[in-house]
């Protein structure tokens, strides 16, 4: 189809945030999801919620190309450096958002099971109005976001296979976003939220 990779604006009050729907072309999101299943180091850490420790419900991983961790939902993740793959990547995204990245921080979604509850990246060492690009490979999921103030104003997307989500302007100030959980039979997905942290 010609108009395939054609940003979608979504028309959202106090944010601003666009979806490629085929950032990556099939092959190159086939190619990068077995790549990155295998090559990234892939754990599971606890997390601390409401001063209950529990296993975070997905595995993550950070990289930077600085030494500086990155803390979030009770834990500090010290990164480690780029790999291949994630270093074509991010210079993929750095060409179309004009932004440079530090540190990715990525997550594996074993099945329907796995989840990321709401939030906002809103942490400190994102300073003001972050630019976040999300790239999801693997099984599609649905990314809610909702309004903190209006209950009125919520969006859903499906993520899809090489596809490519940016957040920012005032989108982390005003709005959260989760990945809920599935009762759908469904495979593992990967998902890569490049960040800049100060
Ligand atoms: O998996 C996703 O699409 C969202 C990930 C996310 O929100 C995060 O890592 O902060
Ligand atoms: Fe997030």
């Amino acid at each position: 189809m010609l108009f395939e990779n054609e940003p979608i604006v979504l028309k959202m009050k106090d944010a601003e945030v666009i979806y490629f729907p085929a950032f990556f072309n099939s092959s190159e999101a086939d190619f990068y999801f077995k790549s990155l299943l295998n090559s990234v180091t892939w754990q599971q850490d606890d997390i601390r919620i409401f001063g209950k420790t529990m296993p975070q419900p997905r595995l993550t991983a950070l990289y930077a190309n600085n030494e500086k961790p990155y803390s979030y939902s009770g834990i500090t993740m010290t990164p480690q450096e780029f790999n291949t793959p994630l270093s074509i990547i991010k210079t993929k995204i750095e060409s179309e958002t004009q932004h440079k990245f530090t540190t990715c921080l990525c997550n594996l979604y074993r099945d329907g099971n796995d989840s990321n509850g709401w939030h906002s990246d809103n942490e400190k060492e994102l300073g003001q109005n972050p630019i976040i690009a999300s790239v999801s490979f693997g099984a599609a999921r649905v990314f809610h976001l909702k309004h903190r103030k209006d209950a009125n104003l919520k969006q859903k997307l499906i993520l899809q296979h090489g596809s490519l989500l940016l957040m920012k302007g005032e989108t982390q100030k005003h709005w959260l976003h989760q990945v809920p959980k599935t009762k759908k039979v469904i495979g593992q997905r990967i998902n890569l939220t490049f960040r800049t942290v100060y």
